[in-house]
C-alpha cells in the first residue's frame, strides 16, 4: 500500500484547502513526498471550486527539515537528475500556484522547507524561540540555486538575502518577522485561526486580479527555470555528485546523528 506523505481537506463551504504535511520525524522531501505533493497541488489548481491552501504541518515542531538528504548522497546520477526534477517540479506549482497560498509555519523550517514556505503568498508563524527558518545551503557545503535565491530575493531583498545565503543564517520567529521572511507571528493554539482568518481577507478579493497581479510578479523567474530546466537539472546532477559535496553531505549527516546522541 502506498504511503500517504500529505493529508489534504478540503472545506466545500469556503472552497479553501488545509493540507498537512505528514512525514515523520522531520517532514523531509524526499522524492515520493515532493513527487505526491505536487500532484496534489495540481488536483487543487484543477479544482475550480478550490480558491485557497493553507500549508501546514502535523509533526510536531518541525514544519519540514527540507530536502531529505538521503536522496542526494550515495544515489546514482539518474536518482539525483529525478529527485531534482522533483524539486523543481514542486516549487513550481506551489509559486506559480494561482489559488491564494498560506503558510502556517508550526515548527522549524530550514532550507527547502524555507523554501516552500517562501513560495507562498503569505507566512504565519508560530511564535517559539526554538523554531528556525531560513536557507541554510551554505552550512552543508552546497549551494542554493538561481531559483531558491531568487524567490527569497521576492520576499525579503537583496541585500538581506545576499547576508542571509552567504552565512546560511537560521532565523528564529522574531528574527524573521524584523527580516520579512515571515508576516506575523502567532501562538501555537491561535495559529490556524488566524491564517483562516488571513485567508478570508485575501478571498475578498477578486481572483482574476489577484491573480493577474501575482502572475505579473513571479513569472520572470518561473519562466527562467522553465527556459533551462534540464540544465539546471544536469547543473545539480554535476554538483551533487562531486566528490567534495558528497563528503560534506555525509559529514553534515553524522554532525546531524552526533547532536541526537
Ligand atoms: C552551483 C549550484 C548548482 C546547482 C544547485 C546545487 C545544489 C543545491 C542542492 C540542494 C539544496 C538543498 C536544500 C535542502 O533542503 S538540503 C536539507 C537541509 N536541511 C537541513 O539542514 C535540516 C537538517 N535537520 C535539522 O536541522 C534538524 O533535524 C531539525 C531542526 C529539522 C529537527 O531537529 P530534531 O532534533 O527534532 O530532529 P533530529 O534528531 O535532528 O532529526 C531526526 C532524524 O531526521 C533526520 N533528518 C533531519 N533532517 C533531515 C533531512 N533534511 N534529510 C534527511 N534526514 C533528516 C536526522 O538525521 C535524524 O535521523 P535519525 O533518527 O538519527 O536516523
Amino acid at each position: 500500500q502506498r504511503r500517504m506523505f500529505t493529508n489534504v481537506e478540503m472545506d466545500n463551504s469556503t472552497g479553501v484547502a488545509v493540507i498537512k504535511m505528514n512525514s515523520p520525524p522531520v517532514n523531509s522531501l524526499s522524492l515520493e513526498f515532493l513527487t505526491e505533493f505536487a500532484i496534489n497541488m495540481e488536483k487543487l489548481e484543477m479544482d475550480r471550486g478550490c480558491r485557497g491552501v493553507i500549508l501546514t504541518s502535523s509533526v510536531p515542531r518541525i514544519f519540514s527539515a527540507g530536502l531529505d538528504i538521503t536522496e542526494m548522497y550515495g544515489k546514482t546520477p539518474e536518482h539525483c537528475g529525478a529527485f531534482w526534477r522533483a524539486v523543481q517540479e514542486m516549487w513550481l506549482k506551489l509559486y506559480g500556484s494561482s489559488m491564494i497560498t498560506i503558510a502556517a509555519i508550526n515548527g522549524s523550517s530550514p532550507a527547502g522547507g524555507c523554501l516552500m514556505a517562501i513560495s507562498c503568498d503569505y507566512r504565519i508563524m508560530t511564535d517559539y524561540p526554538k523554531y528556525s527558518i531560513g536557507l541554510n545551503e551554505t552550512k552543508l557545503g552546497i549551494v542554493a540555486p538561481f531559483w531558491f535565491k531568487d524567490t527569497m530575493i521576492n520576499c525579503i531583498g537583496n541585500r538581506a538575502t545576499e547576508h542571509s545565503l552567504q552565512l546560511g543564517l537560521q532565523y528564529n520567529p522574531p528574527e524573521a518577522l524584523k527580516v520579512g521572511l515571515v508576516d506575523q507571528l502567532e501562538t501555537e493554539d491561535k495559529l490556524m485561526t488566524t491564517a483562516s482568518s488571513v485567508m478570508s481577507q485575501w478571498l475578498a478579493i477578486p481572483d482574476h486580479a489577484r491573480q493577474i497581479t501575482k502572475s505579473m510578479m513571479r513569472k520572470p523567474i518561473i519562466d527562467q527555470l522553465l527556459r533551462q530546466r534540464e540544465a539546471d537539472v544536469q547543473n545539480f546532477v554535476k554538483f551533487i555528485t562531486k566528490d567534495s559535496i558528497q563528503k560534506s553531505l555525509q559529514m553534515y549527516m553524522e554532525m546531524l546523528k552526533q547532536k541526537k546522541g
